[in-house]
């Protein structure tokens, strides 16, 4: 059991700025594995806006559990006045940054991944996560001068919700399943009761990339995760190829599969294993995490249009209940969950 100050001290990440060198602490020996480079696979590029594209989601989802979108809506100006708010916030002195330090055992607020808790080794990341309004966090990081951020922050979670709910319509169409047997989706009144974060991430310069890693291997614990960010350093993992390089195109999202579609698509869709490299150049991104409300038991949604022999292949658990198997035991919580 950690003591209160060790708790504390996982949370707080580098002072990257003064690293001249990688710290052993940051050593990760896959960090230099083999990637795919092969210009023929690639994850799919969809435009929303193309008749086809209900179709070819689905595809990708089973296949990949990623895809690139195009043509969804997000204003362009919005994600990039979101990057700059990335560089606004993570250039702040540590110090001032420090101010809006997640507590131990919270879920919002600046520091390293909740992930990290489970590994000896330090990922080369900073991050910060905020779920509703912004404004606490905001108040302590720029005290005259936080409704900027507090209000871009309202205008992005608003639009990607939107977004997100669309692309839920889709994945449940092509799993055959009515959205209204997830009865909080269309109620108004349960937009509270939704678990929805956004996580801002930064990579610090890294002087020696190949030796350690932004993120280590891992799913995400949404229905769908919508991420923007401008150069390479994601990459996922294809079975039987190994790990695949994303190469961001200009304006598009990245979409990624997260667990529970997986649980309710029983199975039917991927949710991608993916890490994240580092590089000698600044990089940003955010996430935005759509889940289901805390309460809301997951299960496998089998369609009735798909015949009786279908077996459940996942228990039901609460949102809440595998948020904290994941906590606990990451990529093994799928397994204490199978039938
Ligand atoms: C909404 C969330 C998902 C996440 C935990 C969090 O509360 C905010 C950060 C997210 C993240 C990003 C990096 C990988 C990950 C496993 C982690 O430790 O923090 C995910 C979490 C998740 O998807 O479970
Ligand atoms: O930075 C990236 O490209 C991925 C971030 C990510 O995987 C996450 O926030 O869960
Ligand atoms: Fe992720």
């Amino acid at each position: 059991m950690a003591t209160p100050e060790e708790a504390y001290m996982r949370i707080i990440p580098l002072d990257f700025g003064s690293a001249k060198s990688v710290p052993d602490s940051f050593v990760w020996p896959q960090a230099s594995d083999e990637v795919h480079s092969s210009d023929g696979l690639t994850i799919p590029v969809i435009d929303l806006t193309d008749p086809n594209a209900p179709q070819l989601i689905t595809e990708a989802c089973q296949t990949w559990g990623i895809l690139q979108l195009k043509g969804h809506g997000i204003p362009t100006k919005l994600m990039e006045d979101m990057e700059s708010e990335c560089e606004r916030l993570f250039s702040l002195p540590t110090d001032q940054k420090m101010k809006a330090l997640r507590s131990p055992g919270g879920s919002t607020g600046y520091g390293i991944v909740p992930m990290q808790s489970l590994f000896s080794t330090t990922m080369w990341h900073e991050g910060l996560t905020i779920m509703g309004s912004a404004i606490d966090h905001a108040r302590l990081l720029w005290p005259n001068d936080y409704q900027r951020f507090c209000d871009k922050i309202d205008d992005y979670q608003k639009q990607m919700k939107a977004l997100a709910e669309q692309l839920m319509r889709i994945l449940f169409k092509a799993m055959s399943i009515p959205v209204k047997e997830v009865n909080w989706f269309d109620d108004p009144t349960n937009s509270s009761g939704c678990n929805l974060a956004l996580q801002l991430n930064s990579y610090p310069p890294c002087p020696d990339p190949t030796r350690t890693l932004g993120l280590a291997p891992h799913t995400d614990t949404s229905i769908v995760t919508l991420l923007q960010a401008k150069t390479s350093g994601l990459q996922v993992f294809k079975d039987g190829v190994g790990w695949v390089a994303v190469k961001p195109l200009p304006n598009a999202l990245i979409v990624h599969l997260g667990d529970f579609t997986r649980i309710l698509s029983n199975g039917q869709f991927i949710s991608v294993l993916h890490r994240v490299v580092v590089k000698p150049i600044q990089r940003y991104s955010v996430g935005y995490f759509f889940r289901p409300p805390m309460d809301f038991a997951v299960s496998p949604l089998l369609s009735k249009d798909l015949g009786p022999e279908q077996v459940p292949r996942y228990r039901s658990v609460t949102a809440k209940e595998y948020l904290d198997l994941k906590a606990r035991h990451l990529e093994k919580a799928f397994s204490l969950i199978e039938n």
